[in-house]
């Protein structure tokens, strides 16, 4: 088990992984953008981070290494999901999607959560959830959290304790999730915005195009201007390129002038729109500093289903590259973890990276999306950015890999977890540890 003082000999660490004013003093990176490294760890944080002594052109010291030579392999720092559904997670054994579409997913949720949401079950699926995520190596994670009345008076609770309970492990943020057309309600949602307040929240909704979308938008932010909170949306889920709801949401950020954070998820029916359609809404959210969130996992997996047995024709994901192009912060995420939006998952930043690389053809070059799932990630949740570097806390993650090729081609169980600086215990918990959850309701 590794923990106490030692220095991590000959690491390689990615570039965006290091901080803007240490890679320049690492010398020269190799072909994958990673830096041969020395990290040396002291009272669980990271002492030093200098350029690996036995490396060519290395300037490190090399008298008091004392700890593994770790032979040129990874390491990362740990990772940030900023959005999740920790509620919903894994209720897949007593509520399938029955066809895996959108719309089912929408109605089997519904029936899950009147039927057996209560504070127990959530309790008991999120920790779980968490326990998985701590063991893959994330350190904080934001959650989308369903709040139509009556649930959101049994899941905030839940939340607030949760987060407690983890704090120190995993850094916990809740969003209040409620379809755009509760905002008609007004003191309905004056009241769920105040709740949201209360527990240190983000407000949300999900967004589509009702007649009345301009005016709903725009009372969310003024709700969150007056209520100084953030705002994270679900925005055209859906391969409809009439769906634009970004767009409005970009325009009522610039009307208002919010000064907030602004993160928009899934986004997909941007690459169903005509190049300059898409291009004229993307000018407006950088102009707007909007943050976006991929999900391409549960994106892939729902979008373009098709129930005449034919097969789908697009990936469901949206424009990465533009937006990167355009200064765009874009961070990946997991989204749904065996529930009916996704029937599969395991809250693995890793997984989620590794599908994304090959879904959104993050690689050749990689440049700087290894940051997607550490500072984009932070940014949209406000909190300090996973880093190797000098002052830190020793969260890592080493990995048996010394490339791209090695690192996304296998699943990377065998990984070590430093939390600061000891190895952590990384044994999934037994699914069947669930199973008393799992009967099926009446
Ligand atoms: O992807 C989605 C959209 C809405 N609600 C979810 O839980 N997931």
């Amino acid at each position: 088990m590794l923990s106490g003082d030692v220095t991590l000999r000959n690491a390689r660490v990615h570039g965006t992984h290091l901080g803007a004013p240490v890679a320049p003093l690492m010398g020269a990176a190799d072909a994958g953008g990673f830096y041969r490294a020395d990290i040396a760890l002291r009272g669980g944080m990271i002492a030093t981070v200098t350029p690996a002594a036995g490396d060519a052109g290395g300037c490190g010291p090399s008298s008091d290494l004392e700890g593994p030579d770790l032979e040129g392999r990874i390491v990362f720092p740990t990772l940030v999901d900023c959005h999740t559904h920790l509620d919903k997670g894994h209720i897949w054994a007593r509520q399938p999607n029955p066809d895996g579409s959108f719309g089912g997913a929408l109605a089997a949720v519904a029936s899950d959560s009147a039927a057996n949401w209560s504070a127990d079950d959530l309790s008991a699926r999120m920790d779980f959830a968490l326990r998985c995520a701590f063991a893959h190596g994330t350190s904080a994670l934001r959650t989308h959290i369903d709040s139509q009345s009556p649930q959101d008076a049994i899941s905030w609770p839940v939340f607030e304790q949760m987060r407690a309970t983890w704090s120190g492990r995993i850094d916990l943020q809740g969003v209040c999730l409620v379809g755009i057309e509760a905002l008609r309600d007004e003191a309905g949602f004056a009241a769920l915005a105040q709740r949201v307040k209360a527990a240190g929240g983000v407000l949300g909704a999900v967004t589509y195009m009702v007649p009345d979308i301009e005016a709903l938008v725009d009372r969310i932010f003024v709700t969150a201007m007056e209520l100084g909170l953030d705002l994270d949306f679900h925005a055209d889920e859906t391969g409809d390129p009439d769906a634009m709801s970004l767009r409005i949401i970009a325009q009522a950020a610039l009307r208002r002038g919010f000064g907030g954070r602004v993160n928009v998820g899934h986004c997909c029916s941007l690459s169903r729109q005509p190049d300059a359609e898409a291009g004229r809404c993307l000018d407006l959210v950088a102009e707007a500093g909007i943050s976006i969130t991929t999900l391409p996992m549960c994106n892939l997996y729902l979008q373009d289903r098709r129930q005449d047995g034919t097969t789908p024709r697009w990936r469901g994901v949206t424009l990465v590259h533009e937006m990167r192009a355009r200064g765009i912060a874009v961070a990946i995420a997991s989204d749904n973890t065996r529930d009916p939006f996704y029937a599969y998952g395991d809250l693995d930043m890793i997984e989620t990276y590794r599908m994304a690389t090959r879904i959104l053809h993050l690689d050749h070059p990689t440049g700087d999306w290894p940051a997607a799932i550490t500072d984009a990630p932070a940014r949209v949740m406000g909190i300090d950015a996973p880093q190797i570097a000098a002052g830190r806390s020793a969260d890592m993650i080493l990995f048996r890999a010394r490339s791209w090729t090695e690192l996304l081609s296998r699943p990377q169980s065998d990984r070590i977890v430093l939390r600061g600086g000891a190895q952590i215990d990384t044994t999934l918990p037994d699914y069947s540890e669930l199973d008393p959850l799992m009967e099926p309701s009446e």
